[in-house]
């Protein structure tokens, strides 16, 4: 097959990525039964009103992930799985309190990431970053001793991020533990706008320093802005499957992407939970392309975004972009 152009993966969450095969397997390994009969039926679950339908199913099945192991298994497969989709660089979320709240502790959920991490580049050719993130329905004392838990670790964060369900958890609750986690040297992302108002994506910047926004897309219904949006180049991580499967947007036909890249804005194109919303990011790449007419080269631009986007040092990043400029369509 013709390789995939080459692109960053931004917004990825590594539990998101567990496929129903693996969910099996490691039930059947970690002697836990599911309620799920088999792979079939788990996957007929898959149907969402809403964010939180999801959420309910994606914290439910994460019950299997248990060991370092696990954790390593896990990343290994959306590594591989990545790797075919054309990414070379992501930059992955992942949920540390959705673990340790079930007694799994933060070493072992980090070094099972970690572990299989340090062999990516090497063995797939995808650098990567880890970016841990918060559950903004929980307490922000419950995130300040995520970050305590984390602060040994640093060498292995690139940044931290904030997730789970959005509406009635406004980014101010955690203008502290951003405050700290910049202090620690840490980057900072946040989820807004995705179910919740623009009023969230202005918190997210103004609060807690989000130098990226993951979704974003409620930010057309304020036309200032996005005039801020573009002329500060903050870029956007949109997730166009995955605002369709959990009813963020109606159809494909009809998602803001054309939108929002005509109004200026450093979008990317991301999976966010590709096992349970029907694709990996390449995919993405073509839903969007067939379902809103995009040609080649709005693809190719998509895909520069995604380096801009990223962490990459300068080096890395300018080699990157300079592949994406010489990929040929044909
Ligand atoms: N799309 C999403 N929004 C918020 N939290 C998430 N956790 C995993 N996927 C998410
Ligand atoms: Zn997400």
């Amino acid at each position: 097959m013709h390789m995939p152009i080459p692109k960053a993966e931004l917004h990825v969450h590594i539990e998101g990525t567990l496929e129903p095969e693996l969910a099996f397997d490691l039930a059947r390994r970690n002697g836990i039964t599911l309620p799920y009969s088999e792979v079939e039926e788990l996957r007929a679950a898959y149907s969402f009103s809403d964010l939180q339908s999801f959420l309910n199913l994606y914290y439910e099945l994460m019950d299997v992930l248990r060991t370092e192991e696990d954790f390593r298994d896990l990343t290994l497969a959306y590594l591989a799985r990545a790797a075919s989709q054309g990414v070379r660089h992501a930059e992955i979320f992942f949920d540390p309190q959705a673990h340790t709240s079930r007694g799994v502790p933060f070493e072992v959920v980090l070094e099972g990431i970690t572990s299989a991490l340090k062999t990516s580049e090497d063995e797939y050719g995808v650098s990567t970053a880890l970016i841990l993130c918060f559950l903004r329905d929980r307490p922000a004392s419950e995130a300040m001793e995520t970050l305590v838990a984390a602060r040994p670790h640093l060498e292995h964060l690139s940044a931290v991020g904030l997730d789970s369900a959005e509406v009635g958890h406004p980014p101010s609750k955690f203008t502290e533990v951003f405050d700290a986690a910049a202090q620690l040297g840490l980057r900072r992302v946040a989820h807004a706008g995705e179910e919740g108002p623009p009023e969230y994506i202005r918190e997210a910047l103004d609060l807690l320093g989000a130098e990226r926004i993951d979704h974003g897309i409620r930010c057309l219904d304020d036309p200032d802005l996005v005039t801020r949006l573009a002329e500060s180049r903050t870029p956007l991580t949109v997730c166009p499957f995955s605002n369709v499967r959990l009813r963020a947007v109606d159809t494909l036909d009809v998602h803001p992407l054309p939108a929002l890249m005509e109004a200026g804005l450093l979008v990317t194109i991301n999976s966010d939970d590709p096992s349970y919303f029907g694709g990996h990011v390449h995919d993405n790449f073509l839903g969007v392309q067939e379902h809103l007419g995009l040609s080649n080269e709005d693809l190719r631009s998509l895909a520069r975004n995604s380096f801009t986007a990223s962490f990459l040092s300068e080096e890395r990043r300018s080699a990157l972009i300079a592949e994406v400029d010489a990929y040929s369509f044909e």
